[in-house]
């Protein structure tokens, strides 16, 4: 295995710092605004990156690092890092050629991708790019049952190897910018896998702007309140599938739908639930059989005043004592914080925003330039933390360390 370099991929574009300036410059105000944005104030999406802060590495030294490995096995692929794409929806809006670019990306990179359920691809189109690399389906359970049945089966035909249930949507998070925004997918693009199912199952629901008569085909139940809590009696929605309409689903329950969820998937594809923040949800979850869990908080755009899933993390990693996988994801920006969520006790950790804006910055070689610079980043801190392998690093790797400067051992 290769010793770490710091020789420059791209010399505009260092860190994803960089890379999130730059992309900023590449996207309309309506897709930046959507891409970036938390719910409510925003401060749980700040805190998934400032949590990290909260720990510094104790680094070993005279190990011979001269040869580091990065990579983990996951869904029986050796994946080159300890990172995945997480799902992200309507990927065109960042670059034309969206999931696909990043499907290429991951394959070159040999990276595990997460389409979302409202990808402006179809899952098809995206297996047939990612060859042998592990995707993953995220999956919004409908209401309307039949959708997401056909989904499920389109996904084991294309050889998914698992779905993921996000399971922290029973309403949209507030999300203030989309909202005065009236976010909406250009009619050019589409909610692929669900076209099928409805011609008109082009994204203009949601936030209704007074130009309903320029719409291609409005959908039967859109407000620009749909999908959010309002108080009101709930009717369950009918009619074209839109995310704002279709993706919240607050009828969710543990017994019926992970049960359902089980018979129809396996054994072709496994069943991980995405969006757990409790000790007290992850043991459940093993309760019910799944086969892993994604401590998320959907990257602050849900319940803001959340955990920051680092600090969600530990308490996870107990309840669950070994029994299935344990993911993570939410504001991982460098290599150090991929360690330290591994350290913590993580068996792998999910990358959202920042693939977005490779796409955003350069299509599929955007995104791996992203991929480049993280795991270049993870292979750097191994080495100068003393470890050569994903497996060793543990938490007497890390100290935590208070805002009066207390450092204590974990
Ligand atoms: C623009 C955008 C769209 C997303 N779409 C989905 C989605 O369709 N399904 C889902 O489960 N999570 C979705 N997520 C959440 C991500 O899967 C992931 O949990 C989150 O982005 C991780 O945080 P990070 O962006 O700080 O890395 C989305 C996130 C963003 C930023
Ligand atoms: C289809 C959506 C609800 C996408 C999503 O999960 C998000 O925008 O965070």
């Amino acid at each position: 295995m290769a010793a770490p370099s710091n020789d420059p991929h791209d010399l505009n574009c260092l860190t994803i710092a960089e890379l999130e300036a730059i992309a900023h410059t590449r996207m309309d105000k309506q897709t930046r605004d959507y891409y970036n944005e938390g719910a409510d104030s925003g401060s749980t999406l700040k805190e998934n990156l400032s949590a990290y802060a909260k720990y510094r590495i104790r680094p070993r030294v005279l190990r011979d690092v001269s040869s580091i490995d990065p990579s983990v096995d996951i869904f029986g692929h050796t994946n080159s890092i300890p990172i995945g794409v997480a799902p992200t929806a309507m990927q065109c809006l960042a670059h034309s050629d969206g999931e696909k670019a990043t499907a290429r990306a991951c394959r070159k990179m040999g990276v595990a991708m997460g389409l979302s359920s409202f990808a402006t691809t179809t899952l098809e189109e995206v297996a047939e790019e990612s060859g042998e690399v592990p995707n993953v389906l995220q999956l919004y359970l409908f209401e309307e049952r039949e959708h997401s049945r056909k989904l499920i089966s389109r996904a084991k035909k294309a050889g998914f190897k698992a779905v993921f249930l996000t399971v922290d949507t029973p309403f949209l998070g507030r999300r203030n910018m989309e909202i005065r925004n009236q976010f909406k997918l250009p009619p050019h693009f589409k909610i692929a896998n669900f076209a099928e199912d409805d011609s008109a199952a082009q994204e203009v629901a949601g936030h209704t702007g007074g130009d309903e008569a320029k719409r291609p085909s409005p959908p039967k139940r859109a407000s620009s309140t749909a999908g959010y809590h309002d108080g009101k009696a709930r009717v369950p929605p009918t009619g074209p599938i839109t995310f704002h309409s279709h993706a919240a689903n607050p009828t969710l329950s543990w017994d019926r739908d992970i049960a359902w969820l089980k018979k129809e998937c396996e054994p072709e594809m496994q069943v991980w639930i995405k969006g757990v923040a409790t000790g007290e949800d992850a043991a459940l979850a093993v309760q019910h059989g799944v086969h892993g869990i994604v401590v998320s908080n959907h990257g602050g755009r849900q319940l803001n005043g959340a955990l920051a899933t680092l600090d969600a993390l530990p308490e996870v990693v107990e309840a669950v004592a070994g029994r299935i996988p344990v993911h993570v994801d939410g504001g991982v920006r460098h290599g150090t914080d991929v360690f330290k969520a591994l350290a913590l006790g993580a068996d792998f950790v999910w990358i959202g925003r920042p693939v977005l804006w490779g796409l955003a910055y350069k299509g599929q070689e955007g995104v791996e330039l992203c991929l480049r610079l993280l795991g270049d980043e993870v292979r750097l801190c191994m080495g100068l933390a003393g470890v050569t392998s994903v497996k060793d690093i543990g938490k007497e790797y890390l100290v935590k360390i208070d805002k009066s400067g207390f450092v204590s051992k974990l």
